[in-house]
């Protein structure tokens, strides 16, 4: 019989994981509607257009320009008394409208108070004005006359009295939804910014998240950079988000011109912009992602620390309370997630990635050899792409120091499943780079050590169990630290850091450790682009390149275990699961401590359709693939179980360098975690909140997929 109860709870749970204001994202908008000067009753048509759309599209806050009800370029009509009367009635006419809108709409208004006039930012919600923010900085420079016409908000702090009515009135006010967790705002108006120490610094000291800027900026030559990058750093500094929203076209253009510009960061990145220089209203929509910033906030001890250097300015602030009433459900998500955290989308930043990657590794080892005095390096090559990559990186690394690269020695040391491809790449990659090649067949030692064992594989029979592997693995690195010691060599590690986080390596006398691993910040995914980026680089000869290609199209596989049918290998990602997924997890688990119901949600965004977005440059047609939430939900957590329960072989890593961000598993690099700890919270969060399926919700999700609205929002690096 259909339960009907059960039914409605797996289609309540999957409408709530579907929704981006439970995933702790808030939907803003940055608005730049046409204008014209001079006109309060247009202005507050074309506002109202857009307040409209971002209402239809689950928009909590949208930041329209500095004095967008009368126009910015008006001059001394700001000392009109009509004009200024017909503001106040399209402003309370905008306050009526939005009765039957969700956002908060924050518009520029200049507005009178005790004989002087202020240029403004009016908070309307919901039929109410929350407060009104007055501009501190005024331009009077060049083409600027601001003082002309307005006076300082600087130091007043009380109410203004809006058709009748008083309301809160100061720089000092936040707006903070109480039923948003994280939706937390301040207002500053465009020359704000563009001073010292401007009043969002203080603001997101005292806990506001999202930042915003009413502005008016004329546009001249190379502006509209200086602008971006005033918003990145401000984003960025501040562990928030940034609305920019400047006036554009309806400007008056007698002295100067206007293109628009409007824009919104978080974390020191762009996530979406307006075109400009366009006639018409223009809008962008996109998701913040405020959760993360709480936790970066709390991740960085300088930002406390700044709080602190600064008299802890929450206490010079006032909060000003409203109910969101956000809209519920699926929504889609309007932010661009890059399928792979690790090798960027967009071709500059990737290449850019690649080359600081691979020099860092080669300067990492270049540098370890220099130190220690020791002339030579051991390395086992198996033909696989983590060998082949840190082969590579040795050569460079030889190369950069002057040394011969015949002090590079290569051992290829075939076992039980070694196969005839990965063998004849090893021998082809050492000859090609010149370096010394030897082979030892580790089988008759392994066969001795399973026999003393009395393991059932050396009495003939076909068991290829974790021992059996393992014989194999630690043999290898046992005759590396001999062969070391024999030879004055450093051991290279090539165990990558994806391997590290499941717990895929053999720990101690195994492929887990060496006397340096250039290898162990690298997620896999990074590996196999970087291989590919030497390769379309031409860092190498064309042999070298040739078999790099090689490697790269060979399946990832330990080679441990005898397969039933020749040229077949054991697949590691039909064991462990895809490392697309496992590099996804690790990037958003280590790096910025999400829980695992929204790097599911995230993936699913990012992997649900493999003909949406982009994918990174050079990435080979017939590997894209795309993973529905069963999937999803499943690898996650295969991941999670993997990631605690493999810690103690992450606790006890080799030296090598930090290369990402994102990504160091080492103690001392990045990530420190007890080895006893379990993982079931994780585990338990996962089933809770992520739903096995989609078909409870009836809804189609491609319709209310991911809207790319730039490039994935990569945060500052710190
Ligand atoms: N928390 C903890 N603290 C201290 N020790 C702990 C522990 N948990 C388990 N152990 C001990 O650790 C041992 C298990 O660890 P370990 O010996 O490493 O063995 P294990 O993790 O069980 O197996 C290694 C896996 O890695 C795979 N592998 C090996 C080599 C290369 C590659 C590749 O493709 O790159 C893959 C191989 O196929 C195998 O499945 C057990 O003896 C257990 O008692
Ligand atoms: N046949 C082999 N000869 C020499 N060394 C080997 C051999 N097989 C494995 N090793 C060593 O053990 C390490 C771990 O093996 P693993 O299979 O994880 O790596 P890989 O073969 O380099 O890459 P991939 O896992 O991508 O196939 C290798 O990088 C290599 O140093
Ligand atoms: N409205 C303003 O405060 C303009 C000044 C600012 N420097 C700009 O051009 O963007």
């Amino acid at each position: 019989m259909f339960d009907t109860s059960r039914h409605r709870q797996g289609a309540r749970k999957a409408a709530d994981f579907l929704s981006i204001y439970q995933q702790g994202f808030v939907r803003v908008a940055a608005c730049r509607p046409t204008c014209r000067i001079a006109d309060p009753a247009f202005n507050l048509e074309a506002t109202l257009a857009l307040a409209r759309e971002g209402s239809d599209a689950g928009v909590a806050l949208m930041v329209f320009p500095e004095l967008g009800l009368s126009g910015y370029s008006i001059d001394d009509l700001f000392l009109q008394r009509a004009l200024l009367d017909e503001v106040e009635r399209g402003l309370l006419d905008l306050v009526s409208a939005s009765c039957d809108l969700h956002p908060v709409l924050l518009v520029g208004a200049p507005l009178r108070r005790e004989g002087r006039l202020y240029n403004c930012a009016v908070a309307v919600h919901r039929g109410r004005i929350l407060g009104v923010v007055p501009k501190g900085h005024l331009p009077n420079y060049r083409e600027f006359y601001e003082k002309r016409w307005f006076a300082s908000g600087r130091d007043v702090r009380g109410e203004i009295s809006v058709g009748g009515d008083p309301v809160p009135f100061g720089m000092d006010l936040l707006f903070q939804a109480d039923d948003v967790d994280g939706l937390i705002f301040h207002i500053e108006i465009c020359e704000d910014v563009w001073a010292p120490a401007p009043p969002s610094d203080f603001a997101a000291l005292a806990g506001a998240l999202i930042l915003t800027n009413l502005s008016a900026s004329n546009i001249v030559v190379g502006k509209a950079d200086t602008r971006r990058r005033l918003c990145e750093l401000q984003s960025g500094r501040c562990w928030a988000a940034y609305i920019y929203s400047a006036a554009g076209y309806g400007e008056s253009t007698t002295d100067l011109a206007w293109d628009g510009q409007a824009c919104i960061y978080e974390l020191g990145a762009q996530i979406a912009e307006t075109p400009r220089f366009s006639v018409d209203s223009q809008m962008v929509v996109a998701d913040i992602d405020v959760e993360r910033l709480q936790l970066e906030r709390m991740r960085t001890g300088t930002f406390n620390e700044a709080a602190i250097a600064n008299g802890m300015p929450d206490r010079r602030f006032r909060r000003v309370s409203f109910h969101l009433d956000p809209p519920l459900g699926n929504l889609g998500l309007r932010r661009h997630i890059d399928r792979f955290p690790f090798v960027p989308d967009d071709p500059a930043r990737l290449d850019q990635d690649c080359y600081e990657a691979f020099n860092i590794q080669v300067s990492g080892l270049a540098r370890r050899l220099e130190a220690t005095g020791i002339a030579k390096i051991c390395i086992g090559v198996s033909g696989g792409l983590d060998s082949t990559h840190a082969l590579i990186v040795a050569a460079k690394a030889f190369d950069l120091l002057g040394r011969p690269r015949t002090d590079i020695l290569g051992f290829t040391m075939p076992g039980f499943a070694t196969s005839a491809r990965t063998k004849l790449n090893a021998h082809a990659l050492m000859s090609g780079l010149g370096v010394t090649a030897e082979e030892i067949d580790i089988k008759p030692l392994a066969n001795q050590m399973l026999a003393d064992l009395q393991h059932p594989f050396a009495m003939g029979q076909p068991v290829y169990d974790t021992t059996f592997e393992n014989v194999q693995a630690g043999l290898r690195t046992d005759l590396l630290f001999r062969a070391a010691n024999q030879r004055n060599a450093l051991v290279l590690g090539t165990g990558n850091m994806s391997e590290l986080a499941l717990g895929w390596c053999t720990y101690g006398v195994g492929d887990q450790m060496s006397h340096y691993n250039v290898n162990g910040s690298l997620p896999k995914t990074l590996i196999q682009h970087l291989i590919r980026w030497t390769a379309s680089n031409r860092l190498f000869d064309t042999n070298v390149t040739d078999v790099l290609l090689d490697v790269l199209g060979t399946t990832i596989s330990p080679e441990l275990i005898p397969q039933a049918s020749e040229g077949e290998s054991q697949s590691t990602e039909g064991k462990i699961g895809p490392y697309e997924l496992h590099d996804f997890w690790i990037y958003y688990f280590t790096r910025f401590g999400l829980p695992p119901s929204k790097i599911a949600f995230l993936a699913l965004h990012a992997w649900q359709d493999v003909g949406a977005g982009s994918w990174p440059p050079g990435f080979p047609e017939e590997q894209k693939r795309a993973y529905e939430l069963g999937a999803i939900r499943a690898w996650l957590e295969v991941f999670l179980r993997r990631f605690f329960a493999n810690q103690f072989k992450r606790s006890a890593l080799p030296n090598g360098p930090k290369v990402t961000t994102g990504g160091s598993l080492s103690p001392r690099g990045d990530w420190r975690m007890p080895s006893d700890a379990p993982g079931q919270v994780w585990i338990d969060e996962l089933r809770r909140n992520v739903p096995e399926g989609l078909d409870a919700v009836g809804e189609d999700l491609a319709t209310q997929a991911s809207t790319p609205v730039a490039t994935e929002a990569k945060p500052i690096v710190r």
